[in-house]
């Protein structure tokens, strides 16, 4: 239950005139900036103290400059413990920078960041035990720069009851639509097990597994705004990495939105195909590669690797270099000597190091060898045997073949793997496909070392990543950052990325290991409906009431197209935001061009489109939909095996229901879709039978 307060109630009026109060506040800096008359920007004879100040100052007015028509969520009430017994009054805002200004009341109060450890209590209604008491929390909805609505969520035992002139009581406010097809920052309203995800420390290896809806990406580009504030990380040392292109317009919004300007997201095929310079396709090359995409083969190559380096070691031999010089002492002679044992342990037990290291480390030590054995001689001769050292090392190593460069491995790459297992011939293609392509990379990370490591990496829509992606992501970790790992291994599309759960993973990363439950996305039937639907089981709460699911229909070859239109266009009339035709697999050609022919003038529609954000319809296939969402979903099963239970059939039938926010339905083409239809009767039967009550 949360209070609501009339807008003729004295708060409400209270907080019109605190809102003019901060409007004014910020205008009045911005214009200061503006005049250049703000706090100071002259007195300061340590240029970098100046330029850290002005640089303060600008991030400060560009920020508030974008959150200055909407200052803030709410506010907070509290006791801080110790500091005494008056109560501190705090507003929470998007911004990261704070601002201080003077309420209605005379009294000066601070707007602070979301993410302020102060702020939680926004989020969870409880006190901080010892340190702050919780008195009041406050929603106020602004528009337009006025306040539209004044609510308690939350009110302390400690406060007098408000007489009924005030307000009233409510239920809750739910998760309601808000149309787009676009995610959004999700501050306002995010809940506490999303909030402790994001604010984790920047050394916290995260696994977030949760079905569909349950905010898994909004928390994980939460969690990068937090870290570039909180632990002040340039933006270059982020990589996230999505499944596509469109799936990263959809997300493009929420980092500009919450002041993370300059972070590139990447789609993990086009990323990797820069990273190696060859073209890279999503999808696997033959049907028995299932091995490429288990942790297994990850295994075999970290093997490989090492037997690689100890074979070198044994291959190599002694690096001997006999000396005779003149020292203050008297005259110094010698052999040395770097023995293949010596050798074989720097090569075979230092495999936390790159290979390109490994041979650093071994001239490193041969330098020193050389240093010692040579202290104290005549300086013309030491140099001159610390040059003939260094030709020796180097002879020493051609007799070994080098790896070096990219191209180097891409040679041996086919070696590593058929001695990994893998029996289907690899082709040197011109196109790699995704698992090699990651195995390459992780190859050439225990062979020549990444260029560049990450203080966050994050792996977004991972059950489709191969294994070795996972273990490619963890090496592009820079010692003190982490990995954040998300996704739903129930939405898998691809047959061999099957892992019923995580739990593995998360501990090998000794990564904090969570499972959501909650769908923030679909009407409560959809989520009944996919509920039905889910591969193993698990049930998921919706946090949102209404939904529309239909019962499965059969069309005919010659209906089809209309039929598909006539709903189009009721869903573009109903909804604000995208309806989504989605096939199973393939959509059938002729059936894309009809439905072109068919549609009215205004609606905008196309297939797979690279961005999909000016269309009012997107046909497409299951895997594109991965991750994006819609106000309407017509699934279409092109053939009587789509969406049905062979193969990834069940998988697909999940994750094409889950895209839907408000409304979903089911045409099978020439038959009636019988797992759909049976899951909608199940979906049916939780309705009737009272089990939709929402959290
Ligand atoms: N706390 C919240 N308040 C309001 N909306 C929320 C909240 N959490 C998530 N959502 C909304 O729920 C929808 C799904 O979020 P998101 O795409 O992050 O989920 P997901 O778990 O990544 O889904 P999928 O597995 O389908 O990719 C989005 O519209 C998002 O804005």
């Amino acid at each position: 239950m949360e209070y609501r307060y009339r807008p003729s109630s004295h708060t409400f009026a209270l907080e019109r005139k605190n809102l003019a109060q901060a409007l004014a506040t910020i205008k009045k800096r911005i214009q200061a900036l503006l005049d250049n008359k703000g706090t100071p920007v002259s007195g300061y004879n340590d240029i970098t103290v100046y330029q850290a100040v002005a640089r303060g100052q600008q991030i400060w007015y560009e920020e508030w400059d974008r959150h200055g028509h909407n200052p803030y969520y709410g506010r907070i009430e509290y006791v801080d413990r110790t500091e005494g017994e008056e109560p501190t009054v705090v507003y929470v805002s998007k911004a990261q920078r704070s601002l201080e200004f003077e309420d209605a009341n005379g009294r000066l109060v601070d707007i602070i960041p979301w993410n302020a450890p102060v702020a939680r209590m926004f989020i969870t209604h409880r006190s901080v035990p010892g340190q702050w008491d919780l008195d009041r929390v406050t929603r106020i909805g602004i528009d337009n720069l006025e306040v539209v609505e004044v609510a308690d969520t939350f009110r302390g035992p400690m406060l007098p009851p408000l007489p009924d002139s005030e307000g009233e009581n409510a239920a809750e406010q739910l998760f309601e639509k808000r149309g787009g097809g676009k995610l959004s920052d999700i501050v306002a309203t995010l809940q506490e097990e999303q909030y402790d995800l994001i604010v984790q420390p920047l050394r916290q290896n995260l696994v977030i597994q949760g079905g569909p809806g349950s905010g898994k990406t909004e928390i994980a580009l939460h969690r990068i705004v937090h870290l570039l504030h909180s632990a002040a990380l340039s933006p270059q040392q982020i990589l996230y990495l999505g499944p596509s292109g469109p799936f990263l317009r959809y997300v493009s919004d929420i980092l500009p939105s919450l002041d993370a300007q300059d972070v590139v997201l990447h789609d993990l095929v086009s990323w990797l195909s820069r990273e190696l310079g060859v073209p890279v396709r999503k999808k696997s090359a033959s049907s028995d590669d299932a091995l490429l995409y288990d942790e297994v083969f990850t295994q075999r190559l970290e093997r490989w690797v090492d037997h690689y380096a100890a074979n070198l070691a044994k291959n190599l031999g002694d690096l001997r270099m006999a000396f005779d010089v003149e020292t203050v002492s008297g005259r110094h002679q010698g052999t040395l000597e770097l023995s293949s044992a010596q050798v074989y342990e720097t090569f075979a037990t230092s495999s936390r190091y790159s290979l390109r290291e490994r041979w650093r480390l071994l001239r490193h030590r041969w330098d020193q060898m050389v240093e010692t054995a040579l202290a104290g001689a005549e300086s013309r001769q030491l140099t001159s045997y610390q040059k003939l050292a260094r030709q020796r090392f180097d002879h020493w190593q051609e007799q070994v073949p080098r790896v070096e460069t990219l191209q180097d491995l891409m040679a041996i790459y086919p070696v590593a793997r058929q001695e990994a297992g893998i029996e289907a011939p690899f082709h040197r293609e011109s196109v790699w496909a995704l698992a090699d392509a990651l195995a390459l990379l992780f190859l050439a990370g225990r062979f020549l070392g990444h260029s560049q490591h990450y203080a966050l990496v994050v792996l977004d829509e991972a059950q489709d990543v191969p294994a070795v992606g996972f273990a490619l992501a963890e090496q592009l970790v820079s010692t003190n950052g982490s990995l954040t790992l998300v996704g739903d291994p129930f939405q898998h599309l691809n047959p061999y990325t099957e892992v019923e759960n995580w739990s593995e993973v998360a501990n090998r990363l000794h990564a904090q290991h969570v499972e959501l439950l909650d769908n923030y996305r679909s009407g409560a039937q959809i989520v009944h409906l996919a509920n039905a639907a889910h591969p193993a089981g698990i049930k998921q709460v919706p946090r949102r009431g209404g939904g529309i699911i239909h019962p499965p229909v059969k069309v005919s070859e010659s209906k089809v197209a209309e039929a598909v239109m006539q709903e189009v266009v009721r869903g573009k009339r109903e909804y604000l935001g995208q309806v989504a035709v989605i096939f199973a697999n393939k959509a059938p050609r002729d059936l894309l061009e009809r439905f072109q022919r068919l549609k009215p003038e205004t609606i905008e529609m196309a297939f797979e489109p690279e961005n999909p954000e000016p269309y009012d319809v997107i046909m497409a296939t299951v895997e594109y939909a991965k991750g994006l969402e819609f106000d309407m979903v017509i699934l279409m099963a092109e053939t009587e095996e789509a969406f049905e239970t062979t193969g990834a059939g069940a998988y697909q039938l999940f994750t094409g229901i889950s895209r839907a926010r408000e409304e979903v339905m089911m045409m099978g083409l020439r038959h009636l879709p019988k797992l759909y239809g049976r899951c909608y009767r199940q979906a049916l039967r939780m309705t009737k039978f009272g089990s939709s009550a929402l959290r």
